[in-house]
């Protein structure tokens, strides 16, 4: 595989860095552009892969093609990729609310497209991604692909009309935890811990919680009642959370990236 990255910024450059990690491809094999160019040798430099001059250049280079630019970039750069797209490539793309069907349109309908939603834990090889393909992309083709984000995390094939719910639960969720693991980090440092070790407490209890739920296969409501000790500390803190609608609270947020999601492909 030679696998080119069209903007290789927050999420782009967490899969780059996470699939160079796993070992499974050889720094050479790996193609960049970018639009900062000083950006661009510098990362390129570090990590070891090729710097591509424009998006033709990589194009001519890869057979596998990660577009990593924001949504509203794809206006632009996308006649530049359909002008050297072949029947060998496959275009991968990550970006929130830009369907396949889209794609085509700019591409062809032959063209072999993949979209998939990761999250940027990829760059600790803790990702969740989610991978769609058109009915252009052959089962080898789709498992070459899927590997690559088996290798920064986790991964499942879902349908395309799914990936709303994938942005709210896994997309954009990781910032929902950082907001958690920031309060629960500065009411420890109200109680007299300081910031820094407040939030190595908050956050191992975070990793921890949720290794418990995967590894163990048991439902996070017994996880939760467990740790609720008769006549204890836990079961105040659960009671004062559901009273205040915590929830509730995490459905809307859920429910607000999910809006946006579909309001961005329309
Ligand atoms: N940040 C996140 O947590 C996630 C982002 N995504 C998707 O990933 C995509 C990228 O988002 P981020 O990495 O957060 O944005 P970013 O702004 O960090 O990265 C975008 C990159 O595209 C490059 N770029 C812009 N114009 C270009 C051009 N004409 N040619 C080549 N490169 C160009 C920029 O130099 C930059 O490195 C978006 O479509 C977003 O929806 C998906 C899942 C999670
Ligand atoms: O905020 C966004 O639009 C992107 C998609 C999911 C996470 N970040």
């Amino acid at each position: 595989m030679k696998l080119g990255f069209i903007g290789a910024g927050n999420m782009g450059g967490a899969i780059l860095r996470g699939y160079l990690a796993s070992g499974r491809i050889q720094h050479k094999d790996v193609f960049v552009c970018g639009r900062d160019l000083d950006k661009l040798e510098k990362l390129c430099t570090e990590l070891g892969v090729n710097p591509c001059q424009n998006i033709s250049e990589l194009m001519d280079a890869c057979n596998v093609i990660m577009l990593g630019v924001k949504p509203n970039m794809f206006p632009e750069i996308m006649p530049q990729v359909a002008e050297k797209y072949s029947s060998d490539k496959i275009l991968v793309s990550m970006a929130a609310g830009v369907t396949i069907e889209s794609i085509s349109g700019f591409v062809g309908k032959e063209a072999k497209i993949v979209r998939v939603m990761p999250n940027t834990p990829a760059m600790v090889n803790e990702a969740m991604t989610s991978v769609s393909r058109n009915k252009n992309v052959d089962d080898e083709q789709f498992v070459s692909v899927f590997d690559i984000f088996q290798s920064i995390g986790k991964a499942e094939e879902v349908e395309e009309q799914l990936i709303h719910c994938v942005i709210g639960v896994s997309g954009s969720s990781p910032a929902y935890t950082y907001m958690y693991i920031d309060a629960l980090a500065e009411a420890a440092v109200k109680n007299g811990m300081n910031k820094e070790q407040a939030t190595i407490f908050a956050a191992q209890s975070v990793l921890g919680a949720a290794k418990m739920v995967l590894e163990t296969g048991v439902d996070p409501v017994q996880l939760r009642i467990n740790v609720c000790s008769p006549g204890g500390t836990t079961i105040e803190a659960v009671k004062t959370l559901q009273e205040k609608g915590f929830s509730e609270l995490v459905e809307a947020g859920f429910q607000a990236a999910v809006d946006k999601s579909r309001l961005m492909s329309k």
